[in-house]
């Protein structure tokens, strides 16, 4: 078998008594020993898109191309790396869930992080309108140094000026690159490199709309050689998580404040499962004095809400006690930090430590 440790299961904690996912091959390149080696996960998305129409990027079909036509597709591919690919899915990205999340990271782990590793990197290819959401969940739960990069495209395969070919050729060639390591999870689309944290989908329909407003990328391309602007590092106060022992994701719902924002579906989420709440306030966190008892009632009731920010941008700082303050994490980013601070134990005033504290500390030095 090309990489030797694919076939092996995850490790990173030996006393695991959960069965860990295998990964399931299901396109190999010719092996050139003297290239390094890059595993793609291929999950669908309009990059794995089609259309009748050349014009269409709007009505087309997402997820419906196949890793092995995705890779073909750019053939300068087998000049920079060997690829091993497994379609863990294709649908367009709404459908990614939180069990093929959590068997991506695991799969990611037992891949990139074990001892005997001879894989450099991760790809994923992915559809853009979660994108972000898979990226950050990746940043927070892969726990070596080798690179996972989340690709998509804005264009669909058929398109004119189809954008996903060079995405994913640049998005391997980051992964395979020495300087790409100890980053965390990247977002590679439109000749820019993202950290998975800060970065989002801004725009629904153009080629540019992941960006990082605040942070900035971390780097882009000339003539597909990946240029970091700063030596690698990490965003501050990211919070990891194993992964290993966790069988599946708890439901955590994201509501957003408005004028006459009636929290009334907070109780309405509870009794459909939510185990936890993300608020996107208008501003810094701010909600209606409706929503104030209902706010109370469910962290009465062991529910942690988080506060975050529908604008996007900017940070939630910490309140100390109410509602947990989200700090610098959108709400969907928001979401999936309190779905594995839930999977992984913790009660509400660990949870709060984990949102606040670092922010917190900074703030009061
Ligand atoms: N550009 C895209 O990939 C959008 C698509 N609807 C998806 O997320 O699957």
């Amino acid at each position: 078998a090309p990489y030797a440790q694919l076939q092996t299961r995850n490790t990173t904690s030996s006393s695991s008594t959960v069965e860990q996912p295998v990964l399931n091959v299901t396109y190999t390149s010719p092996v050139n020993s003297s290239l390094p080696n890059v595993v793609i996960f291929a999950t669908g998305g309009t990059i794995a898109g089609s259309s009748a129409s050349n014009t269409d990027t709007t009505k087309y079909t997402a997820g419906v191309v196949g890793i092995e036509a995705l890779v073909q597709a750019v053939p300068n591919i087998l000049n920079v790396t060997n690829v091993v690919g497994s379609q863990v899915a294709n649908t367009g990205s709404v459908n990614i869930n939180s069990t093929i999340i959590l068997r991506m990271a695991k799969l990611a782990n037992g891949i990139l992080c074990a001892e005997n590793s001879t894989t450099d990197g991760l790809v994923i290819t992915h559809g853009t309108d979660t994108l972000e959401e898979t990226a950050f969940f990746m940043d927070m739960t892969v726990n070596c140094k080798s690179p996972v990069v989340v690709v998509g495209a804005m264009r669909p395969s058929t398109a004119i000026s189809a954008d996903g070919p060079a995405n994913l050729l640049e998005a391997v060639t980051v992964a395979v690159s020495p300087a790409a390591r100890n980053r965390g999870a990247m977002i590679v689309l439109n000749d820019r490199i993202g950290q998975a944290t800060y970065t989002s989908k801004t725009n629904a329909n153009s080629l540019d709309t992941f960006q990082a407003i605040e942070q900035g990328y971390i780097g882009g391309f000339l003539s597909n050689k990946p240029f970091f602007y700063y030596p690698a590092s990490q965003p501050t106060f990211k919070n990891k998580f194993d992964v290993t022992n966790i069988t599946e994701l708890p439901q955590v719902d994201v509501l957003i404040s408005y004028q006459n924002f009636d929290a009334a579906l907070i109780p309405a989420a509870v009794k459909a499962g939510a185990k936890g709440i993300v608020i996107g306030g208008t501003g810094a966190g701010s909600t209606t004095d409706v929503a104030q008892p209902y706010i109370e009632a469910a962290l009465a009731a062991g529910i942690p809400i988080v506060l975050s920010s529908k604008t996007n941008g900017g940070a939630v700082p910490p309140s100390g006690s109410g509602a947990i303050s989200s700090g610098f994490l959108n709400p969907v980013k928001s979401r999936l930090q309190l779905q594995l601070a839930l999977a992984t134990g913790m009660g509400m005033e660990e949870i709060r430590g984990l949102f606040e504290d670092k922010l917190a500390g900074y703030l009061e030095a």
